[in-house]
């Protein structure tokens, strides 16, 4: 997702093709430049205008809806789209609560993309070079920049639930606290947004690359995902007497009926498949499981009134309106339909065809651009605009020639 800073400014009013470049994070197609390229408008959310902490001179950020100029929500904005399945939820007197957990990698600014990334300095001047994930001391040489990113996260209010190194080098995660999935998606990219700034401001290069580094782990977005009854506050996905309802199933039964036609919107770029076809926990698969983090969709070990389901899919590289919109969407057809889940795996598996996920950006395109289940539920305009943005960013990385076809090719005779 790159909104973020691109929009400062008086004027809020945007053409739909740069809409689809900064907010998607892909390129607009060529049709955008022509007779589709009508105006937007942002309309500010009054509930997400905010000063930000980390600036020396005042500024403020403004989270905004991407309206068409007779007042309907864009059917291009991924906000819109969290928005109309929220309200689809609530039409059957549910509220889907979530959480997301958002892994990062802290670099040594990189101003030459052809050198790999490095982890930074720390204040004892040494640079870390092994994962030394939940270890106490490990996030200690970066502590200004932490000390900053608290800070700013308490002046925004954004809840911390927990803060740790995760596996790889310099890798970080902060999980927010669970709530209403459209503050949580705002929260998340005001997240993203606050640890690329305060990056900057100490010499430092957040990354939220899905796979940054190679033969080290890559960064999620798992999504924790419950519905409760407006009012009562009730998890539909337990009953009184603290067993699985049938909902629950149901809602995994949409998840993994979904989850092949979705991966694009859960891993939008050519690096996310670096994630997921190498995997460090990461899986590319649509098994479930009761606690395997080789499952696509794990169910965590809670009491019956947090019981949920992870979806471990997401990249952090991924745009979090439209990753909740497509987990939310998913579970909503699979509850709407009373879809029924596989059998969940166990230990060592081989996951069966029907559960294998497109594994390259182009696979996950050509699965996306067949499935009637998109459409129906985020509207053709979305998905096919989506669809040519995405093709032109994957055209784009083909033009170019990598280290590796470099070092490898140029030898062979
Ligand atoms: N702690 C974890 O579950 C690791 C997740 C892993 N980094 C991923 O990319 O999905």
């Amino acid at each position: 997702m790159t909104a973020s800073g691109l929009l400062e400014g008086r004027r809020l009013q945007l053409a739909r093709g740069v809409l689809l470049q900064c907010i998607m994070g892909g390129y607009p197609p060529a049709r955008f430049y022509g007779g589709d390229d009508g105006d937007l408008v942002l309309n500010a959310d009054p509930r997400q205008i905010h000063r930000l902490p980390w600036s020396e001179s005042p500024r403020a950020l403004a989270i905004c809806d991407a309206d068409e100029l007779d007042g309907r929500s864009s059917g291009l904005s991924t906000r819109g789209l969290l928005k109309r399945v929220l309200a689809r939820y609530a039409e059957h007197g549910w509220q889907p609560v979530v959480a997301t957990e958002l892994e990062f990698f802290v670099f040594a600014a990189n101003p030459d993309p052809q050198q790999p990334f490095q982890p930074p300095l720390g204040l004892d001047g040494r640079r870390e070079d092994g994962g030394s994930a939940f270890s106490v001391s490990s996030g200690n040489g970066l502590r200004p920049f932490f000390a900053e990113v608290y800070r700013c996260m308490e002046a925004l209010g954004l809840p911390r639930d927990t803060f740790m190194h995760e596996m790889g080098v310099s890798q970080f995660e902060i999980n927010l606290l669970h709530g209403d999935a459209l503050l949580l998606a705002d929260q998340t990219f005001l997240f993203k947004h606050l640890l690329k700034e305060i990056g900057f401001k100490h010499g430092l290069s957040v990354v939220c690359m899905a796979k940054p580094l190679a033969r080290t782990p890559g960064s999620s977005m798992h999504i924790h995902q419950s519905v409760v009854e407006q009012g009562s506050g009730r998890n539909i996905f337990s009953a009184d007497n603290g067993e699985a309802t049938a909902a629950f199933y149901h809602f995994i039964g949409g998840q993994q009926a979904a989850m092949a036609d979705f991966t694009l919107l859960f891993a939008p770029h050519v690096n996310s498949y670096q994630r997921l076809c190498h995997p460090y926990a990461s899986p590319n698969n649509a098994c479930w499981s009761a606690d395997n983090r080789a499952a696509g969709l794990r169910i965590p070990a809670s009491a019956p009134v947090a019981r949920r389901v992870e979806n471990r899919l997401p990249g952090a590289d991924a745009n979090p309106y439209l990753a909740l919109a497509a987990s939310l969407a998913a579970g909503l057809h699979g509850l709407e339909c009373e879809l029924q889940p596989s059998a969940p795996i166990q230990g060592e598996f081989e996951v069966p065809e029907e559960l294998a996920l497109p594994c390259t950006m182009h696979a996950a395109i050509e699965r996306l651009k067949r499935s009637e289940l998109a459409i129906e539920l985020f509207g053709a305009e979305f998905i096919e605009g989506y669809i040519a943005s995405k093709a032109i960013e994957l055209a784009s990385f083909y033009d170019e020639i990598t280290p590796w076809e470099r070092r490898v090719l140029a030898a062979q005779a």
